[in-house]
């Protein structure tokens, strides 16, 4: 098996408190194992652009605490195509760079994993980095610990207004895709309605639930509402709640991106910390075109196409049964 002497790290897609805890622990455990390490900003555009510069163990000292990602990220179209891969491999190659860890979500794995399938001799190690928790694989991905304690911070807030004002109150929270926020803060908020995008939202329901909760003397309503739901826009669904409820004063708040923002957890510090160390240690192994995630406490590596695909629907089916019981 060829040994590694470099490697390049990105982080892509949305970012994620926790990155920076991984991007340390791949600098240094690739150091600490005799492996140039060389940062790659911004995600696929910097590996386009040839934006990279050389990382030292000192590089990443006191990132710990920070959210976001020191190395910037970003959304690149470019390397979408054939031409914009070539790109990024001649960089790559320039640089000696013979293996690449990317820290993003199910859109960085799926342009990874087009990567490698073009450029072999290049090995790639995914790390699970989204608040989205939408990739198979892991239980838990990076950074969605802190947005969901964010959202639930949020949301107890919103309740004590909502509570002394005896309102309904429609919440909009991340996920275009993935209801895993949606879910959890509902449940941890006692959500009277929570409405995902896995889900067909049955509006009728919604609104006998609600006149429900009136009835049974509820002083103040939440309904979560993920970003990818299906109904379509919050604002026109409070509208048709309030044309067949006009007695209830009906408020809407979007959380947008301060869910993405904050000093990452305990739990996404060590995650990260976790996922950056196993990465490095399973492309030194000769793994390649996979991600290492934490299952049952255990680190584990899984192919990424089986990440991207393995579990279209990863909500818990206890949390999704329980919304209407806690509710009532
Ligand atoms: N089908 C694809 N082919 C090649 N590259 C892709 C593909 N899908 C996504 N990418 C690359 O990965 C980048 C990140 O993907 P995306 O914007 O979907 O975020 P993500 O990694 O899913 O993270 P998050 O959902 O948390 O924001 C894209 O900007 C693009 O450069
Ligand atoms: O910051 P942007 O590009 O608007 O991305 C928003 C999207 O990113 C995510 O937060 C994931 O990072 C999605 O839940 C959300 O739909
Ligand atoms: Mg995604």
């Amino acid at each position: 098996m060829q040994k590694i002497s470099k490697l390049g790290v990105l982080t892509s897609g949305g970012d994620a408190p926790g990155m920076n805890p991984c991007i340390r622990a791949v600098v240094r455990t690739a150091i600490y194992n005799g492996i140039s390490v060389v940062g790659i900003r911004q995600g696929y555009k910097g590996l386009i652009e040839n934006d990279m510069f050389e990382m030292g163990t000192r590089s990443v000292s006191n990132i710990l605490n920070l959210g976001g990602t020191i190395l910037k990220t970003a959304r690149c179209m470019e390397f979408h195509t054939v031409e914009g891969r070539e790109k990024a491999y001649k960089n790559l190659k320039d640089h000696d760079i013979d293996a690449l860890v990317v820290i993003g979500g199910d859109g960085t794995f799926t342009g990874a994993l087009k990567f490698s399938q073009q450029f072999p001799d290049v090995r790639v190690m995914g790390i699970p980095g989204t608040i989205d928790n939408d990739l198979y694989g892991s239980t838990y991905t990076l950074g969605f610990d802190t947005a969901t304690n964010t959202v639930i911070d949020a949301i107890d807030k919103i309740r004590d207004t909502a509570d002394s004002h005896d309102r309904l109150f429609f919440i909009e929270v991340m996920g275009r895709d993935s209801g895993a926020i949606a879910l959890r803060a509902g449940i941890a908020c006692g959500a009277e309605g929570i409405l995902l995008p896995e889900k067909a939202t049955a509006i009728d329901e919604l609104i006998e639930l609600l006149k429900k909760g009136e009835f049974n003397k509820k002083s103040s309503s939440i309904v979560i509402v993920a970003e990818g739901d299906k109904s379509g826009n919050i604002y026109d669904l409070a509208k048709k709640v309030k044309q067949q409820i006009s007695n209830y004063d009906i408020k809407v708040t979007v959380l947008g991106h301060l869910q993405r923002g904050g000093a990452p957890s305990s739990f996404d510090r060590i995650l990260g910390s976790r996922l950056g160390y196993a990465a490095v240690n399973a492309l030194m192994s000769g793994h390649t075109q996979e991600m290492v995630g934490l299952e049952a406490n255990v680190i584990k590596t899984t192919p990424i196409e089986e990440a991207l695909t393995g579990h279209k629907f990863k909500l818990e089916d206890d949390l999704l049964q329980m919304v209407d019981v806690l509710s009532i």
